[in-house]
């Protein structure tokens, strides 16, 4: 016998030249096996028919005029399809059915009454049409073909051409909502029959996924489902199964697939007898009921009573109330279940009357209802067999502080459903979803000031994301970036490579609380700001950021250098919290300064100097300077190489090295704040408080001051470099100095920074850390390195 596989199709989609199209293409990707089609009944508002039958029982005129123009719709859509002869044929066809119909509607006419007959023949005949059409169109492709009616098709041991189209009066399971899966049912039945190799779903939906996209966007496609597993999710509400068209293909062992008519290259979903039985991830996936209400009987004359709950649950059938969940307590003091929402207070009455006597007698002490709650179930073949699954389940909850109002767990161990106030649902998917799903380094990643830096950082990660994932596991969802101005939001993660476009093209004003939000989602396990900006007003939010339980990266100096309160707090509410903030980079930007000097201090040296030359931008300026360039230029230059701040003021006036300097006696615990400290400035006083751009186009008039302070060192033979120090009492400084020609300073070229620390450890000889300490790939290879360091911290494996 030759290999069958049966389709079933909603006959709606292959009414046009696309859908045609599409169903060879299907057929196409199948072509080693014999195919079967079987097409449900066309529900196309255009081309649907049995609508008409309700017009003619209400005696409504426009009958005549509606019929005219479904059978004009009917011929010019053979008439695109198909070529002049097997167009006639066809069309002769559907002349003599609409000459059939038209019969059958003045019958409806006169006797003022629709039967079933009447609807499904119209059904029947109108997806034989659709059948022809098909025959006819594969058939000028070279695909043999023949179309059968469903009955007939039942009685067939084998299939002789390449695809078969099975149309017709299409049959039902029992307690089936007629529109719901007829087609699925009877290729299902179809597919039992032939003992097809295999059964194929086509929906007009979208592809199973293990979590609601509307609650959950980060959702995945579930790929392979047992038999039970889908059967127990379509229970809990996955509207792409439907379990009773299930039934036949599973008594006959065929694997089914779900796919999405939509998008026909996808994969989708097989569901099989064994499921993905080697898959180690036991939970296949999560769904909610909605709207339901929670029933609770207390009292303690219950307890080791027989029959109580065969006469509650007796009392709740026969008032037919749908009884979706029991749990009960060993100690027998109360029973708690769950009925649809809109049978609470019939539930909740029934019961009382039921137990009128217990109550009088105070065995029992309340019957309480409780609407607005969900259930929510996790599904997965035998999960509950594993140990840890429930515990995983429940701490998921418990984290994203989802109160469990009532809890069982099938037998079959495919399910275990808690009851939860609907109003935490979404959160509740949400963390479930991250607990079971992402891996559990996952970052959620929000930066500030997609600029130099920043901007730099993100064509870093773009090219390593894939790397750190497979390496160690890593993963990082940049899922928000932010100017002053303007956001981008994104649930899964901004795809890296085209950040910039769609930063310029879809992003929408700053909403500082939602950006915020969005980022410390607590459906995933960390999440993460990077602020590379300059602003003093991000730097006020740190502390409310981790309170929130957001880690912070930031190669900004400014918190670390606003008023010493606020710094302590930080530290203070990182030691409470235990989240991190990590700012290597504000001081020698990628050169390993502050991670140096946090072990020399935590390891017990006692430091008894720092002095260094902590600004790139001033040392490859005083490098460069010869005299002769003029050192404004040099300045334009340093900008546009990425060394300078923002604006090259906050190097030339001394205050980013100030600033450098106190960071680094507050690492020694020195309460030190800026305007402590003396610092010298480069910048003259007339151009202190110039707009940036004023400053810019006056530079010159930094010429001549510096040149002869150049002269005087060289008549010395010293070279000028700008130094910042902090000394053993904490006292700090920042100015401008020159060295004789072999001092480790005189000899540093290029941005390179010098830091020297002397400590007991390190006395005749300092420790020194040199290298360049400004530029765009150094600072942002720098945020990236903590930025591991926090993955490291929170267990990743680097
Ligand atoms: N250039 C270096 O070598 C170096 C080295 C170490 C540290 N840093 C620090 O890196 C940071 C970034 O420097 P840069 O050269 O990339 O600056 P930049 O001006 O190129 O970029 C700053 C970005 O921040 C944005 N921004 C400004 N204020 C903001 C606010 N309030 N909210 C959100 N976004 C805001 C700007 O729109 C811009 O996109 C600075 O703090 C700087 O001190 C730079
Ligand atoms: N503008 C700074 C950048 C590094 O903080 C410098 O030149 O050192
Ligand atoms: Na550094």
């Amino acid at each position: 016998m030759n290999d069958i596989r049966v389709h079933a199709v909603d006959a709606s989609n292959l009414v046009s030249k696309e859908g045609c199209e599409k169903l060879v293409e299907i057929y196409r990707s199948y072509s080693e096996h014999h195919q079967v089609f079987v097409l449900s009944p066309v529900r196309d508002s255009q081309l649907e028919i049995g609508s008409l039958l309700l017009l003619a029982r209400h005696h409504d005129e426009r009958l005549w005029s509606m019929l005219e123009k479904r059978f004009s719709v009917w011929t010019e859509l053979v008439d695109r399809l198909l070529a002049r002869l097997a167009g006639e044929k066809v069309l002769q066809r559907i002349k003599e059915g609409f000459a059939n119909i038209e019969d059958l509607l003045r019958a409806v006419w006169l006797v003022e009454d629709i039967s079933s007959g009447s609807k499904n023949y119209i059904d029947m005949v109108v997806s034989s049409w659709v059948a022809d059409v098909l025959c006819h169109y594969v058939t000028a492709l070279k695909i043999t073909s023949n179309l059968l009616d469903y009955q007939f098709a039942l009685r067939e041991t084998g299939v002789k051409q390449d695809c078969l189209f099975v149309s017709g009066l299409l049959p039902q399971a029992e307690n089936f909502s007629p529109s719901d899966g007829i087609a699925e049912y009877a290729a299902s039945m179809l597919a039992a029959s032939l003992q097809a190799k295999g059964l194929t779903f086509w929906n007009d939906m979208a592809l199973l996924r293990n979590a609601d996209v509307l609650e959950v966007p980060s959702a995945k496609i579930i790929r392979s489902l047992s038999y039970a597993e889908a059967t127990e999710l379509s229970f809990f509400g996955a509207p792409l199964i439907h379990p009773q068209a299930l039934l036949p293909a599973i008594e006959a062992s065929i694997d089914v697939q779900l796919r999405w008519w939509a998008d026909i290259e996808a994969e989708g979903t097989v569901i099989s007898k064994q499921g993905d039985g080697m898959s180690p991830n036991r939970v296949k996936g999560f769904s909610i009921i909605h709207d339901v209400a929670l029933i609770n009987v207390e009292g303690a004359g219950m307890s080791g009573v027989i029959g109580i709950a065969s006469r509650l649950f007796t009392a709740m059938r026969e008032a037919s109330i749908s009884v979706i969940l029991i749990s009960q307590a060993s100690s027998e003091y109360s029973i708690c279940f769950a009925v649809p929402e809109k049978q609470m207070r019939l539930a909740v009455e029934t019961a009382k009357v039921a137990f009128a006597h217990e109550l009088g007698d105070h065995m029992i002490q309340s019957i309480d209802g409780e609407i607005g709650c969900a259930i929510l179930a996790a599904v997965g073949k035998q999960m509950t067999g594993q140990a840890g699954v429930a515990g995983k389940f429940f701490s998921s909850l418990g984290k994203a502080g989802v109160n469990v109002r009532a809890i069982a767990q099938g037998s079959s161990e495919t399910n275990i459903s808690v009851v939860i106030k609907g109003s935490d649902s979404k959160k509740a998917l949400r963390a479930l979803h991250a607990g079971f799903f992402l891996s559990k380094q996952a970052l959620s990643v929000g930066l500030f000031g997609p600029g130099n830096i920043g901007g730099t950082l993100l064509d870093q990660i773009a090219s390593e994301t894939v790397r750190l994932k497979e390496q160690f596991g890593l993963d990082i969802h940049i899922r928000g970036i932010a100017n002053s101005r303007k956001m981008l939001l994104d649930e899964e993660g901004i795809d890296l490579s085209r950040w910039k476009e769609r930063f310029e093209n879809e992003a929408v004003d700053l909403k500082m609380e939602d950006f915020i939000n969005h980022i410390g989602a607590t459906y995933f396990p960390h999440s993460l700001l990077v602020d590379c900006t300059t602003s003093s007003q991000l730097a006020e939010k740190y502390v409310s950021w981790l309170e929130r339980g957001i880690h912070i990266i930031t190669p900004n100096k400014k918190a670390g250098t606003t008023n010493y309160t606020y710094y302590r707090s930080l530290l203070d509410t990182c030691l409470r919290t235990g989240r991190r903030f990590l700012y290597e980079t504000t001081v020698g930007a990628g050169l390993p300064v502050i991670c140096t000097l946090k072990d020399l201090v935590q390891t017990g040296d006692r430091v008894h100097r720092i002095e260094g030359i902590v600004s790139g931008t001033l040392a490859w300026l005083f490098n460069q300077y010869d005299g002769n360039v003029p050192f404004s230029s040099l300045v334009r230059k340093a900008k546009e190489m990425g060394y300078t701040e923002p604006d090259p003021r906050d190097d030339l006036s001394g205050m980013d090295v100030g600033r450098k300097t106190v960071i680094l006696a507050r690492e020694l615990g020195y309460a030190v704040e800026v305007s402590d400290i003396p610092i010298e400035s480069l910048v003259p006083i007339q151009l202190q408080d110039a707009s940036l751009s004023e400053f810019m186009s006056r530079l010159e008039e930094l010429d001549e001051p510096m040149l002869k302070l150049f002269r005087e060192a060289e008549g010395r033979g010293e070279k000028l470099r700008y130094v910042g120090c902090v000394d053993e009492q904490g006292h700090c400084s920042a100015s401008l100095k020159s060295f004789v020609a072999d001092h480790p300073f005189a000899q540093a070229t290029g941005t390179d920074n010098v830091i020297c620390y002397t400590t007991d450890r390190y006395f005749s000889q300092p420790l020194v850390i040199k290298g360049p300490g400004a530029g765009r790939d150094v600072t942002a290879g720098g945020v990236f390195s903590d930025i591991l360091r926090l993955a490291a911290y929170l267990g990743a494996r680097i």
